[in-house]
């Protein structure tokens, strides 16, 4: 790719095989969770989320999304049982979105879209770091919360406060005390799978949790997370919309239920 991936239709998730031959391997993501496909596994355990938000660090544009970073060097915050074994930390979590409030989210559901969807990302601590677990077939471990419009969320609203200071490419600022575990939802009921990074270089890392149950945001935080820019400073600008790749083919995937 002649130039820096990204979702325009220049450079976006139709052009990565190009740069990321991996675009078109066996275990990609995201998919379409087709419900009734999906088998329910009685040896699922229940998601145990274990956050405390004063490992909450900074927000920050990484000119593909805005994410929230966590202090990883203990296990402040972690994810266990579910359908990992062993101890996952929290690294970040950052958000996929629409131009338009009928579509955004990377996972669909029997083909339906959502408006925007939330990655809480979790690396495996068998391994020394984030960096070396994203390139292990267990080292990720990422939970998806869809986004459906409703009721304006207060939870998520701390997050859109901050946005004026990371409008462009690069921005970051510092954000304390923030506790991820308000933007789930009340019943962790979900779907897993093998998958993927859903962005280039798409490695194949990722044990994919997905929440059956949205979180509600009102389209006005919607047009909020449309306000902030693909671009740095000083660019054209370029409004940070459409940045979720569409869903990849399961290729004889199981897709596991938590629930009956
Ligand atoms: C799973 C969340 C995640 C991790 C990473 C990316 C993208 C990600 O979002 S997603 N949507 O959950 O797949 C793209 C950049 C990747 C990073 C994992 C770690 C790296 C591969 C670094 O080693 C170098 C580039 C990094
Ligand atoms: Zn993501």
């Amino acid at each position: 790719m002649s130039h820096a991936w990204g979702y325009a239709a220049s450079n976006g998730p139709d052009k990565w095989a190009d740069s990321f031959p991996i675009a078109n391997g066996p275990r990609q993501s995201p998919i379409d969770i087709v419900p009734g496909e999906a088998s329910f596994d009685s040896k699922l355990k229940p998601l145990v989320l274990k956050y405390d938000p004063s490992t909450c660090q900074e927000i920050l544009n990484n000119g593909h999304s805005f994410q929230v970073t966590f202090v990883d060097d203990s296990d402040s915050s972690t994810l266990k049982d579910g359908p990992i074994s062993g101890t996952y930390r929290l690294k970040q979590f950052h958000f996929h979105w629409g131009a338009s409030d009928d579509k955004g989210s990377e996972h669909t559901v029997a083909g339906t879209k959502y408006p925007a969807e939330l990655h809480l990302v979790h690396w495996n601590t068998k391994y020394p770091s984030f960096g070396e677990a994203a390139s292990q077939p267990d080292g990720l471990a990422v939970v998806g919360v869809f986004l459906k419009i409703g009721a304006e969320n207060a939870n998520l609203q701390k997050l859109i406060d901050a946005f004026d200071s990371i409008k462009t490419k690069g921005k970051q600022s510092s954000f304390a005390n923030f506790n991820p575990a308000t933007l789930l939802p009340g019943c962790l009921d979900y779907w897993t799978y093998d998958g993927s990074l859903t962005t280039p270089p798409l490695l194949e890392s990722v044990t994919w949790i997905v929440c059956k149950e949205p979180i509600s945001v009102s389209s006005a935080q919607m047009g909020k997370f449309r306000s902030l820019l693909f671009s740095a400073e000083g660019e054209s600008e370029c409004c940070m919309v459409d940045n979720y790749r569409p869903p990849q083919p399961l290729k004889g995937r199981p897709v596991r239920a938590s629930f009956k």
